[in-house]
C-alpha cells in the first residue's frame, strides 16, 4: 500500500506527516532501476543502477517550523519517484521531526538539533520522542554510510530557516573541523547555491552536521535558507539556484564551479556564545533585528540575571539570538570576520 502510494503520488512528505510517530519499512525499485528503500517516517534511501562515488545525506524538518527546505526536499524525493529526477549518486532525504512539523514549531518537547553525537541519551535518558529520533537518525546515517564500499565520499547538507531575517540571506554553519583545513570545493559548491556566508565553528557541537562531519568523515554542513514562514508562504524562487544545485549534484550534472577566491565570501569565526543561564535572560534588541547585525563598542545585547553582554570588540556581529532556549544552551552567537587563506585545502 505504502509502494503503491509512493508510485503513483511521489508524496513522501504526505505519507511522512500522516505518520509521524514511525512508518513500516519497504523497499521496491522504479522503472528506471533505481531501488528505493522507506526505513522509517520521513526516512527514505535511494540507489540508482549506476551510481557514482558520492554518498549523499539531505536533510530537512529538524525544526518543524522551517518549511522552505522541507520544500526543496520534498520535491526532489517526488521527482525522484515519479521518474522525473534521474539519480546518478546514492542518496538518503531525512524528513527530521514529523511531529514538530504537524504542530507547526520548531521542536515538540526538545531541541532535535542539541541532541547527536549521544546526547540523546545523556542525562535523564532517551526520554522523549525528540531523543529516540535523534538516535534513530543517528543509525540511519550510519547505515547509509556504511552500506557502500570502496573509495567514496561522503555529503550531508542539513537544510533549515532562520527565525530571524538576516543580512545574507542564504548562510552556513561549517562544523569544528579539529584542526583540519576546510574544503574549498565544498565552499565553492556552497557559492554554487548562492550561499557565500559561512560560519566556521570551533568548537565541537551536538548538532547533526556536526556528527556527520566528525562521527563519519562527511562533508556536512547547516545551511540555513531564509526566514521560517509557514508552508505555502516562502518565496520560493529565493531558494531556486539552492535546489537547482542540489539536484545538478545528485545528477552528476553540476557544472565546473568557478575557482575558489576568499573575496567571493564573508567568513565568519564564533567570537564567543552567550548561553542561557537564567529564566531571566533578555535580549535588548528588537526581534526584527537581523542576524549578522553589528552594533557599536559596549552596546547592551543582553542580561542574564545580574550578568549583562555588551559588545566588547569593534565589529562583532550577532547571530542566532533566541531568548527562548533551554537553559544551559546557546541563546546568541557573537561573530567576527575570519582570514582563511592559510587553513584551506
Ligand atoms: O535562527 C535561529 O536562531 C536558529 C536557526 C537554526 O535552527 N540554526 C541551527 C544551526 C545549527 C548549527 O549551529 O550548525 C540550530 O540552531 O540548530
Ligand atoms: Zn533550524
Amino acid at each position: 500500500m505504502i509502494e503503491q502510494q509512493l508510485r503513483d503520488t511521489g508524496d513522501f512528505l504526505a505519507l511522512t506527516l500522516a505518520n509521524p510517530d514511525g512508518l513500516s519499512p519497504c523497499h521496491f525499485t522504479l522503472d528506471n532501476g533505481t531501488a528505493v528503500e522507506v526505513w522509517d517516517t520521513g526516512v527514505i534511501a535511494f540507489q540508482p543502477v549506476n551510481y557514482g562515488t558520492k554518498d549523499i545525506i539531505l536533510s530537512c524538518g529538524v525544526h518543524g517550523n522551517e518549511t522552505a527546505p522541507i520544500e526543496i526536499c520534498a520535491e526532489i524525493v517526488k521527482d525522484i519517484l515519479t521518474g522525473k529526477l534521474l539519480l546518478a549518486e546514492r542518496l538518503l532525504v531525512l524528513i527530521g521531526n514529523p511531529a514538530a512539523i504537524n504542530l507547526g514549531k520548531r521542536e515538540v518537547t526538545e531541541n532535535l538539533n542539541r541532541l547527536f553525537s549521544g546526547h540523546h541519551s545523556k542525562g535523564a535518558g532517551v526520554i522523549n520522542a525528540e531523543r529516540k529520533r535523534a538516535k534513530d537518525l543517528e543509525h540511519y546515517v550510519s547505515r547509509f554510510y556504511q552500506q557502500s564500499e570502496g573509495e567514496r565520499q561522503r555529503y550531508l547538507y542539513d537544510l533549515h530557516t532562520a527565525i530571524r531575517g538576516s543580512r545574507f540571506e542564504k548562510f552556513a554553519v561549517y562544523p569544528f573541523l579539529h584542526g583540519k583545513p576546510w574544503r574549498k570545493q565544498q565552499l565553492q559548491f556552497l557559492a554554487a547555491c548562492e550561499v557565500t556566508t559561512v560560519l566556521l565553528m570551533q568548537t565541537a557541537a551536538s548538532t547533526f552536521s556536526y556528527y556527520a562531519s566528525n562521527t563519519h568523515g562527511a562533508d556536512a554542513f547547516t545551511i540555513e535558507l531564509g526566514k521560517v514562514q509557514p508552508f505555502g508562504q516562502n518565496d520560493m524562487t529565493r531558494f531556486a539556484k539552492t535546489a537547482q544545485t542540489l539536484r545538478a549534484l545528485l545528477t552528476a550534472t553540476l557544472a565546473e564551479l568557478p575557482p575558489f577566491s576568499a573575496a567571493h565570501f564573508h567568513l565568519y569565526e564564533v567570537y564567543r556564545a552567550i548561553n542561557k543561564q537564567t529564566q531571566d535572560f533578555k535580549l535588548h534588541f528588537a526581534d526584527d533585528v537581523e542576524n549578522f547585525t553589528s552594533y557599536p563598542m559596549g552596546t547592551l545585547l543582553a542580561t542574564d540575571g545580574d550578568l549583562e553582554y555588551r559588545v566588547e570588540r569593534e565589529g562583532e556581529a550577532l547571530i542566532f539570538p533566541n531568548a527562548k532556549v533551554a537553559i544551559g544552551q546557546r541563546a546568541m552567537l557573537m561573530v567576527i570576520p575570519k582570514d582563511v587563506s592559510k587553513q584551506l585545502i
